[in-house]
């Protein structure tokens, strides 16, 4: 197997707007004004007044005080049968939530990569199969995953179906955060314990998506994103002087950054500059996605020299990204010794420096799939092929999922 690395695309100004990497070659310009217009007359998916309250909980997490778990799908699809996995799969991060907080004695803030994970960043713009070179899948809201010339166009009218879908996933998240039906023994009662109201993040990554869906706060004039509680940007996307920071520097939700290997210690406090000018707990997470492989060797200076800096932002570990590699038939893979070999380093090297390791980034599905390699009931090379569904990365299935919230829950409460 050879890992599979990534290369932030290089930013080039185009006239005075900055440029905006991984957007869509969207074929027909007219049909694009018309559905931003259809997004613009939409109300907001989520109230400002959530958002707020994310970013409280955030800041506690900041502080030290308590830790982040996001999780969901690589790419979320449209359809009923992505509906009742979302049910499925908010009910798995309440699991694991309880099991964190547990261990730990720390609330955790339980967060679905959902309710708008419908946009990715790929390697490369085009794939290639059996002489055949089409547009790369781009995540449901741009074109659909089978390979043929029509399925791989990209259809702006899938940005306004993104919308209705991630109206329906969180009808059905707020209505598990009112009964709260998969935590064994919760009741209304129990509300009061571990276990938070589970809230909704994607990668902000579309911005003809997301600009048209950017909402003014009636309470305080203030423009934010009505598209999910907390967005992040990705490792393709965050340059400083790109459109996706140009987009997250102009709303007040809680933003996120992705950060790889290859960033620098100047990258990150450009960004935080630019992100958290008002170094206000909450408002900025750094997700490093290093590698089992490099954290040790480039996490202390990024974290060091931004702490240094007086950044209050929340650091979180994304053990997924830096950890795929293809096998020889070409399927992407992560195996769970690397995943947990990432989450103690990451823990250490917070611990040496004395930040706070605070939370988890997941690529995940309650669903049994044989994606991820290992686990206690454990996916083995030969097994992939039997039940691997995911339309972009691997997730862990939910006995992996599992078993990583009980490791991790161990690792945070010892070490
Ligand atoms: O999360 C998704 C992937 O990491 C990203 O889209 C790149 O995948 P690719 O290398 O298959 O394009
Ligand atoms: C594309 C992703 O991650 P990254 O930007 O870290 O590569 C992702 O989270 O699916
Ligand atoms: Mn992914």
């Amino acid at each position: 197997m050879t890992p599979t690395g990534t290369v932030p695309t290089v930013t080039a100004a185009v006239g005075s707007r900055p440029y905006a990497a991984q957007q869509p070659e969207w074929p027909d310009p007219a049909q694009v004004r018309e559905v931003i217009g259809l997004l613009r007359d939409r109300p907001p998916l989520v109230s400002p007044a959530e958002t707020a309250r994310v970013r409280a909980r955030l800041a506690e997490a900041a502080t030290g005080n308590a830790l982040l778990l996001q999780g969901g799908h690589c790419a979320e699809e449209f359809g009923a049968r992505a509906l009742r996995e979302a049910t499925a799969n908010a009910g798995l991060l309440r699991q694991m939530a309880t099991v964190l907080s547990c261990g730990t004695a720390l609330p955790v803030l339980p967060v679905g990569r959902m309710a708008g994970q419908y946009a990715k960043p790929r390697s490369r713009p085009t794939e290639t199969r059996e002489g055949m070179e089409l547009p790369s899948y781009r995540g449901d809201a741009v074109n659909a995953a089978g390979f043929s010339a029509r399925e791989r166009r990209p259809d702006p009218r899938r940005m306004v179906t993104a919308y209705d879908q991630s109206a329906e996933v969180l009808l059905r998240i707020r209505a598990g955060n009112a009964v709260r039906p998969d935590v064994p023994g919760a009741t209304e009662a129990a509300v009061e314990g571990p276990v938070e109201d589970l809230y909704v993040s994607h990668e902000a990554l579309l911005l003809d998506y997301e600009r048209a869906l950017v909402r003014t706060d009636p309470a305080t004039g203030g423009r934010y994103a009505s598209s999910g509680h907390l967005l992040w940007i990705g490792e393709r996307t965050r340059q400083v002087d790109g459109a996706h920071v140009e987009f997250a520097a102009g709303v007040d939700n809680p933003v996120a950054v992705k950060v790889g290997p290859t960033a620098t210690p100047d990258e990150l406090l450009a960004l935080a500059a630019v992100l958290d000018p008002g170094m206000r707990p909450g408002r900025l997470t750094f997700v490093t996605r290093m590698g089992a492989d490099r954290i040790r060797e480039v996490l202390p200076e990024l974290v060091g020299k931004v702490s240094a800096s007086g950044s209050p932002a929340l650091w979180v570990c994304d053990p997924m990204h830096g950890n795929t590699r293809t096998t020889e038939d070409g399927a992407k893979t992560r195996w769970m010794s690397d995943i947990t070999d990432e989450v103690r380093a990451f823990i250490a090297v917070h611990r040496a420096i004395g930040t706070h390791p605070g939370g988890l980034h997941l690529e995940l599905t309650a669903d049994d799939v044989t994606e991820c390699l290992g686990g206690s009931t454990p996916v083995r090379p030969e097994d992939l092929d039997r039940h691997y569904t995911s339309v972009c990365d691997p997730r862990l299935n939910r006995g992996q999922s599992l078993d990583l919230a009980f490791f991790a829950a161990h690792l945070w409460g010892t070490h």
